[in-house]
């Protein structure tokens, strides 16, 4: 070891307070430790873990009393069957009657074995003791058979019961998270909520009414055998109980420690996920390859392979105690009771065949008893998590969009922002502050502004997907507040920076912007893709329209982020809504797509019924806006046309927001050192000029320059077209300093750069 890893262990043992030789002074963070556990080591590895929202109530039966369990299961069962009920009221009837039919008979079938064991056992005759019995001996028969009919009606009823319920409580789950309000969605706690419901509540409710049967089954079971011994003679009564509690005693304990053993297994089973998830995921593939992580990854997946392997041992050999201690106190029990069943029968206590008949009962109460046992636990755990469900149920019925049973008419010519405010829920200021603008149709209209400036939180206002806290949004004459936010919703075609890459065909992929996966207006999806620059993507798959845009699927074909950005543009376009918001659609696309998309989007044929907002940090693609808001801490500092906003001065003769941007973009076009003021200002005045549509200005040492190239396109943008300055031969591309690129028109990769590239750049 180097004498400076020795200082470097030293700070680290020390505390970071004592600087060493490579410590960081200064910095935000003290040095890391030179050897960091991937993962918990020692004993408790869920420690850590316990707050997540899947250990909630892991393990919680084995930590709760018996009697409380007890307590809380008649409530558990009656919200079970109230679910079955209401999801199939017929099967759940039927499983009840045959339940409890099936219980009766299983009594009856006890009765008439006493019977015929009183026929057998009676003095007499062989032949005629037989006899005797044998019209016992046939009910018996004709009881069980009853018995396994009523249970097959209770498999039939369960079967069809099961998964209508699983059905109906997914269904109102999924529909009612769905249409959660947004800012709801946004609440990370409120993320939690919904995975712990659907990951937990609902697994637990499709077991519900399974675990209701099994334990009705069982519990019906002891109940019918108590209650035959209970006629045969009452002091069997007790004598179940002896035989059954030490039993039950064991059956609790081993429960106990199952449900224990699996909250710690599930933790060590989730962390070994991990690593299997990223040992295998597509996502993760090339980066584990790259820095060769496959071996630090594998020993931390065997490291807690080891210790799921030392858990499962460790509870077999749990098990296996406490079945040996439950059987020898169970056994001791059972011979007692049964050297008191023969003390009674032998001194005429009771007769020989009840006491036949108690021995049977007491054999199969057994066995039932450790069934009551594990279903009352799991029955009470699940509820738990079933609870959760249900709150989060009622938490999202509480959440759904606004609705007023008014829908807002089909387009728009006017909306109408005044004074608008907006908080996030739980945030510390504003994210809006008293925005007010007028959106006309056919217009564009461009927000521009640094990150967190409240661009996008603008944006989804307009949408509908929140509320303003103050002031108002009005689509003509109709306030937002006034109607169903959905259908503002569906005016409102949104193409976003990471646009969801739905794992359907693509065709499905551009006509979910309208709702549908299933219909599509041929016409209008293919219009759609050819102005988003999607047609040569979608022609280049196997099965065009019908490809899978997913690996996960056969024959799916994965895009790359700049072909899905164009999918997801196309999405929007044919949408066809009223407002069409692009919020930096175009950061993954080459340069040749991008300035296709704003040529179709900004220039193409502007239907005059919609009003196109774009968000962009890009600032040579907005220069063509009709108007353009620049935001600043969730404030319109500056609003008007780029030429208003390359003019506008602050109070104190400074360059105004826009403009101060507009020029350090620009300058990081220019060809190093830095130019000169005057040919950076050449080429703004250039480029207004260009937007003018008139001659440009005169640029002082002689700079010329291409609008075309760093206007961006425009509707009647000649492309060709030179700006030069009267006094100057040279064009600025070619002329050092000037950072603008040379060549056609058609350079549409300079185009859609902020400002040209340099020549030879590329
Ligand atoms: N879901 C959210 N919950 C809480 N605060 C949020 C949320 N989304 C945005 N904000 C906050 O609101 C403010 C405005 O954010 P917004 O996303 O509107 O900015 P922006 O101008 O679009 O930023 P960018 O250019 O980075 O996209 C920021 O302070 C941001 O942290």
């Amino acid at each position: 070891m180097s004498d400076t890893d020795n200082d470097d262990s030293q700070n680290h043992h020390e505390g970071a307070d004592v600087p060493g030789p490579r410590q960081n002074r200064g910095a935000l963070l003290p040095l890391p430790p030179a050897r960091a556990a991937a993962a918990p080591e020692g004993e408790e590895v869920g420690d850590e873990l316990q707050s997540a929202y899947w250990m909630k109530w892991e393990g919680e039966a084995a930590r709760t009393s018996v009697w409380r369990i007890l307590g809380r299961l008649p409530a558990i069962c009656r919200r079970v069957l109230g679910l079955a009920y209401r999801a199939d009221a017929r099967a759940t009837a039927a499983v009840v009657v045959f339940q409890i039919a099936s219980s009766l008979m299983s009594a009856f079938g006890l009765l008439a074995s006493v019977r015929a064991l009183s026929a057998l056992f009676a003095q007499g005759a062989t032949s005629e003791r037989i006899h005797h019995a044998l019209p016992s001996l046939g009910l018996v028969a004709g009881l069980m058979a009853a018995q396994g009919l009523l249970d097959f009606g209770v498999a039939r009823g369960q079967a069809a019961l099961t998964p209508k319920v699983r059905r109906a409580v997914e269904q109102e789950f999924l529909r009612l998270s769905c249409h959660v309000r947004l800012e709801a969605v946004d609440d990370a706690a409120f993320a939690d909520e919904a995975h712990k419901a659907n990951d937990r509540g609902l697994y637990y409710m499709r077991q519900a009414v399974p675990q209701l049967v099994s334990l009705a089954h069982a519990a019906l079971g002891l109940t019918g055998a108590a209650g035959v011994l209970a006629v045969l003679h009452p002091l069997l009564l007790p004598l179940l109980f002896l035989s059954v509690i030490p039993q039950g005693y064991a059956a609790v304990r081993s429960a106990r420690a199952q449900f224990l053993s699996h909250s710690r297994y599930s933790t060590l089973q989730r962390r070994i996920r991990l690593f299997t998830w990223l040992l295998l995921d597509r996502d993760s593939a090339p980066e584990v390859r790259a820095s060769t992580a496959q071996r630090a990854l594998l020993e931390e997946h065997e490291r807690f392979a080891r210790r799921i392997e030392e858990e499962d041992a460790r509870l077999g050999r749990q098990e296996a105690n406490v079945a040996l201690w439950g059987r020898a106190v169970g056994g001791l029990a059972v011979g007692a009771t049964y050297a008191a069943l023969a003390w009674m029968t032998a001194t005429g206590w009771m007769p020989l065949a009840a006491g036949g008949g108690a021995f049977l009962a007491i054999r199969s109460s057994r066995g039932t008893l450790v069934s009551v046992v594990l279903a009352m636990h799991q029955m009470y755990e699940h509820a738990l998590w079933i609870d959760d469900l249900e709150r989060h149920l009622e938490r999202c019925r509480a959440l759904q969009p606004h609705r007023t049973g008014r829908r807002l008419a089909k387009g728009v010519k006017t909306i109408t922002v005044t004074d608008v405010h907006y908080t996030y829920p739980e945030a510390g200021r504003d994210a809006l502050c008293g925005v007010s603008m007028t959106l006309a149709a056919g217009s564009t209209v461009a927000f521009v502004g640094a990150n967190g400036s409240g661009k996008s939180t603008m944006a989804k206002l307009l949408a509908g997907l929140y509320v303003p806290t103050k002031g108002s949004i009005c689509w003509d004459d109709t306030e937002v507040r006034e109607v169903d936010a959905e259908s503002i919703q569906a005016q409102v075609a949104m193409v976003l920076q990471d646009p969801v890459a739905w794992p359907l065909s693509a065709l499905a992929n551009v006509t979910i912007g309208a709702g549908t996966i299933t219909e599509a207006d041929p016409q209008r999806a293919l219009a759609a893709v050819t102005e988003s620059g999607a047609d040569k993507v979608i022609a280049s798959l196997p099965q065009q329209w019908s490809t899978p845009l997913s690996k996960r699927f056969k024959n799916g074909q994965e895009l790359s982020g700049g072909n899905w950005a164009k999918v997801a543009v196309a999405r929007g376009l044919y949408q066809d809504a009223a407002v069409l918001v692009l919020d930096e659609p175009t950061a993954s696309m080459d340069a040749r797509a991008e300035h296709a998309v704003y040529e179709a989007v900004l220039h193409g044929e502007r239907r005059q019924d919609r009003i196109t907002i774009l968000i962009s940090h890009r600032l040579s693609s907005v220069t063509s806006c009709d108007m353009i808001y620049v935001f600043r801490d969730g404030r319109i500092i500056e609003s008007g046309t780029h030429q208003d906003l390359m003019n506008h001065t602050t109070t104190d003769g400074q360059p105004g927001e826009y403009r101060a941007m507009f020029t350090l973009q620009a300058s990081a076009y220019q060809t190093p050192p830095a130019p000169s003021e005057s040919a950076e200002r050449c080429v703004i005045a250039a480029r207004d000029a260009h937007l003018m549509r008139k001659p440009g200005p005169e640029c002082a040492a002689g700079h010329t320059t291409r609008a075309d190239a760093e206007a961006g396109p425009g509707p009647k943008h000649d492309r060709t077209e030179k700006v030069r300055a009267p006094d100057g031969p040279a064009e600025c591309a070619s002329s050092p300093g000037s950072g603008l690129a040379a060549g056609s028109g058609e350079n549409e990769g300079a185009d859609a750069a902020p400002f040209p590239r340099r020549e030879g750049s590329r």
